[in-house]
């Protein structure tokens, strides 16, 4: 692994004990939500999914803290904590992260001192004690290596819905992994003719990979890996047990997202497969087996799709497998009556849907077609909006983790990371 010494920053670091490379400069990040097109839960268990990259991001900022801090700040939770570097001495024993290119998760002792020392209490898996336990692990087991306990300034921002099938926890770890590795010198801290593009190299890129699915198994207990993949590389991709592909044969599709606004926590949702594929075997097992089968049967199909071949007859297969699966996903037991609405609404405008992400609630797919006319994808909308949902039609297959300058970003977004008071 070739891994950068940053010697800008340990210049900085040395004579100013800031700890950043461009010292008084902002680093903002940004990581992509994700759809799973087929393979939800099936993937955890080694079975194939096809997942995509979102135009909805999460967004990083990450500038020295001037009073000596390490704060961080999560807008859309309403979470604001600081904490004195000396509080957080601590992490360093607690956390014995010896090799920053070996990634690990933390084991139920460190847990447990994490928890204590957030006052958290013991099982509390409220969407706040998530985040700011993911943090406090992958800051300790990342940045203070080699004795440092950093000051930094952490505003992490999402557009995306939180909890709801889109991949919110994975952006929320790559984000966090990429700021963190960069910070600690581990990978390049970007130039900033770099900015808007990804820059990475391939070696760093999967080290922030890996460390950020350290962070999605504290949010979710039994990740696959799959979310984090899209998160750090985007575009288009097939995750088979730890094995990424991108996929390049593929038209563009037309996906239009509803969100039932029904919360769920994907922790729950796979431990819940996991319970009856253990309490079942013989039947849960070949569902398990179809949902390979259909995912790899979508692959082939986008594949002759994309070489122009009867598109008709292979967007009808695309139909047929978005409905068999829904049918399996009911029946592994992530379903919910708000998603049962959504395929029964869209079903009404000629169009198929299914749960994404996890399910229980949260969000589905409905597949339009090439020649879907507005009329029908604004009077399905309309319908799903009628009944208090969101939907929107996406924009999918973009970059994966990727760098900003503050003035390039849109304004909107602009003022919730930089606004003059914090944006130096
Ligand atoms: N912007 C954010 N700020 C703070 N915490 C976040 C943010 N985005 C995600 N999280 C964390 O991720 C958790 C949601 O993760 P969860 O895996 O349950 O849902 P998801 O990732 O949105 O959906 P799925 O895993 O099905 O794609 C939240 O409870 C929170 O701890
Ligand atoms: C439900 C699941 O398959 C997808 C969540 O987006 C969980 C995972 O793969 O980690
Ligand atoms: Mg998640």
């Amino acid at each position: 692994m070739n891994v950068r010494k940053c010697w800008n920053y340990a210049a900085a670091y040395e004579a100013s004990s800031v700890h950043f490379t461009m010292a008084n400069k902002t680093l903002i990040i940004s990581a992509p939500g994700k759809v799973i097109l087929h393979g939800e839960h099936a993937v955890v268990h080694g079975k194939v999914a096809l997942a995509v990259s979102l135009n909805l991001k999460t967004y990083l900022r990450l500038q020295p803290c001037p009073d000596q801090k390490v704060q961080l700040n999560l807008p859309n939770i309403n979470v604001h904590l600081s904490w004195k570097p000396a509080a957080l001495q601590f992490l360093q024993s607690a956390i014995d992260v010896t090799d920053v290119l070996t990634p690990k998760a933390p084991n139920q002792e460190q847990m447990d001192q994490l928890r204590r020392f957030a006052g958290i209490p013991e099982g509390s898996t409220d969407t706040e004690s998530l985040s700011i336990l993911c943090f406090l692990y992958l800051y300790g087991a990342i940045s203070t290596r080699n004795g440092q306990m950093p000051n930094m300034d952490i505003l992490i921002w999402s557009e995306l819905p939180i909890g709801a099938g889109l991949g919110s926890s994975a952006a929320y770890c790559v984000c966090l992994a990429t700021a963190l590795l960069s910070a600690s010198g581990a990978i390049t801290w970007p130039v900033p003719q770099e900015y808007n593009s990804t820059r990475w190299s391939e070696d760093e890129l999967e080290l922030i990979n890996k460390w950020a699915f350290q962070g999605e198994k504290l949010i979710h207990g039994n990740p696959s890996g799959v979310d984090n993949a899209v998160g750090t590389w985007g575009g288009i991709l097939r995750y088979h047990a730890g094995k990424i592909v991108p996929l390049y044969r593929v038209p563009t599709l037309r996906i239009l997202l509803t969100n039932t606004k029904v919360p769920r926590s994907t922790k729950v949702l796979v431990a819940g497969v996991k319970d009856k594929l253990n309490k079942l075997p013989s039947i849960i097992k070949p569902v398990l087996d179809s949902i390979d089968a259909i995912s790899c049967e979508c692959e082939r199909v986008l594949a002759a799709i994309a070489s122009s071949n009867a598109i008709d007859e292979n967007y009808s297969i695309l139909e047929e497998l978005i409905d068999i699966n829904q049918h399996h996903l009911n029946v592994i037991g992530v379903g919910h009556s708000s998603l049962d609405r959504l395929c029964q609404i869209t079903a009404t405008y000629g169009l198929h849907s299914k749960l994404t992400g996890a399910g229980g609630g949260g969000c589905g797919l409905t597949l339009l077609r090439p020649d879907t006319s507005h009329s029908v994808v604004e009077a399905a909308t309309q319908a799903l909006k009628d009944f208090g949902y969101d939907c929107w039609e996406t924009v999918i297959g973009g970059s994966g983790v990727s760098l900003h300058s503050p003035f390039s970003l849109p304004k909107d977004i602009f003022q919730i990371l930089c606004n003059a008071k914090n944006c130096q």
